[in-house]
């Protein structure tokens, strides 16, 4: 797990580690700088390097990146905008270090700009998490000369012009990077999925920042890239492992239902019920012989809450449909219910219709919406900042967990923490993956993880298996069975 950092606690990283590792912070520059190079070097060996620095630390960077690469026989041609007659302190010793073995050029106006070899990467090192106003003038000029060159573009730590926490205005002129190669951690602006093209593919280059500061630095944002697992107890047996419901499926969404409950034994539960409309009763008998399976009175769809005496835990909303008495039956869920529920998929359209029902989801429970299910429970949003801002009130008022579905699903903790995810692909975006996620976190909280820790684990091992499905089949030709079976604890 890592932490997220805002701008200003990113500065006061930096400002940590100089103080306590000790180190001065030209020598931080030159870590960075070295770090970045190495990165950079296994990603383009056999290109020139056309680097364009500005005038604060980021464009120190660059100067010293750019003597780094000259001292390894590398072809390297640096160019400094000259926007400000100011410059920080490590950029004129990093100007002075490299004077002294190249030639640097300088753009004054549009009109210095080079030609760029086709042999040439560009690296962007004209402004980094300083930024703090949209570019103006031959800074705007500059960075799309850039981004018409169609040469790869390489950011140093982020796009010059994009904020590390806020969201941008529409006509911002940022750098569209191939890559972002950034230090130590990931940074909130590359995990909205509209700053895509702001951001490229994106790693972070480890640079020494001080772990301590990190630890005892407080954030409300996550970075989920491993989890831990509890340990399975020697001497336990079916019952230590809970008994989950799976009230799921109707007529023609019966295969939900199937994949929810699959997922759900490959989880690791100790029993599992799955309550579905009698027309389903034989598929998933024999499809999921290791599920009691209770059926009910309706044939094509759930109408009657069933006994939730014996359950541990509850995950409804799979395929349901939103007939009226699978509406009623619902509600009927929500008041007897006395422990969190998996809400998913029509639960959540229901609930989005019947906005009453919202008052009865017990405390701590789970709602999984994708992208529209979302839209129709907490409405339309400006930017995704500003969704992020709509879940935590929601999740905050009805103390439940959300999950924001999709590309870094982002989990929101009613104590207003976010952890985004690391795993997953574009393979997973086909019916049926949900289906798959709401068994695996309706699985764990049966073995009595919290509903935090089951959406977080759940989430990041649906990913992980993802991943390994997609590196199998390719991200076309998986399924979600493919997920359930990739599924490794
Ligand atoms: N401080 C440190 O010890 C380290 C910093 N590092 C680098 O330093 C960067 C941050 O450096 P800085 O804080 O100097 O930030 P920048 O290099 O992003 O530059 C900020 C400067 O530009 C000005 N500025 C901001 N937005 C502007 C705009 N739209 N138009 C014109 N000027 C604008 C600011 O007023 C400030 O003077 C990081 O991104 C990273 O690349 C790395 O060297 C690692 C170590
Ligand atoms: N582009 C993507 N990258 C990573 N994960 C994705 C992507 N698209 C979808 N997913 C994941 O796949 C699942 C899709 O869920 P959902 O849309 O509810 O599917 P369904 O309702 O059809 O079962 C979610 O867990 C989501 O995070
Ligand atoms: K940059």
């Amino acid at each position: 797990m890592k932490k997220i950092f805002d701008a200003q606690q990113i500065r006061n990283w930096d400002a940590y580690t100089i103080a306590q590792e000790p180190i001065t912070s030209i020598d931080l520059m030159e870590r960075a700088s070295e770090a970045f190079t190495d990165r950079l070097l296994s990603l383009f060996s056999d290109t020139d390097f056309t680097i364009f620095c500005g005038k604060g630390n980021n464009g120190g960077d660059g100067l010293a990146i750019a003597r780094i690469l000259a001292s390894m026989n590398k072809k390297v041609e640096v160019y400094v905008i000259e926007y400000s007659a100011q410059a920080s302190a490590d950029f004129l010793i990093n100007y002075d270090r490299l004077a002294k073995i190249t030639t640097v050029h300088t753009i004054s106006s549009l009109k210095d700009f080079p030609v760029i070899g086709q042999n040439s990467v560009v690296v962007d090192a004209i402004l980094g998490s300083g930024v703090n106003r949209p570019v103006e003038g031959i800074l705007k000029d500059v960075i799309q000369k850039i981004n018409q060159s169609k040469l790869p573009i390489i950011s140093v730590d982020i796009a010059s012009g994009l904020y590390v926490s806020q969201p941008i205005a529409g006509d911002n002129t940022i750098i569209c990077p191939d890559y972002t190669l950034t230090f130590e951690a990931p940074k909130l602006a590359f995990l909205m999925p509209q700053n895509l093209q702001y951001v490229g593919e994106w790693e972070c280059v480890p640079i020494g920042l001080s772990s301590k500061y990190a630890q005892n630095t407080i954030t409300s944002y996550f970075w989920t890239d491993m989890v831990s697992l509890k340990k399975r107890a020697k001497f336990s047996h079916k019952g230590t492992f809970g008994h989950a419901l799976l009230a799921v499926g109707s007529y023609g969404s019966i295969g939900a239902a199937v994949l929810s409950a699959k997922a759900c034994l490959r989880s690791g539960v100790g029993l599992l019920t799955t309550y579905i409309p009698s027309c389903g009763y034989q598929i998933m008998q024999a499809s999921v012989p290791e599920a009691m399976c209770q059926t009910d009175p309706a044939e094509k769809e759930l109408s009657i809450c069933p006994n939730l005496e014996k359950y541990t835990v509850i995950g409804v909303g799979c395929g349901l449909g939103k007939s009226n008495k699978t509406k009623a039956f619902l509600k009927a869920i929500l008041q007897q219910a006395k422990s969190p529920i998996v809400l998913d998929a029509d639960a959540l359209n229901i609930i989005a219709e019947e906005s009453n029902l919202l008052e009865l989801i017990p405390p701590k429970s789970i709602l999984t919406p994708h992208p529209k299910e979302l839209q129709r429970l907490i409405g339309a949003w400006e930017n995704d900042f500003d969704k992020l801002e709509k879940v935590k009130v929601f999740s905050q008022k009805y103390d439940c967990i959300v999950l924001i579905k999709g590309m870094y699903t982002a989990i929101v903790l009613p104590n207003q923490e976010v952890y985004f995810n690391s795993t997953g692909n574009a393979g997973m975006a086909t019916g049926g993956s949900g289906d798959v996620l709401t068994g695996i976190i309706t699985a764990l909280i049966a073995q009595g993880y919290s509903s935090e820790e089951a959406a977080i684990i759940g989430v990041f091992k649906h990913g992980e298996a993802g991943d390994m499905a997609a590196q199998e089949r390719g991200q076309m030709a998986m399924l979600p069975s493919d997920i359930i079976e990739k599924l490794r604890w």
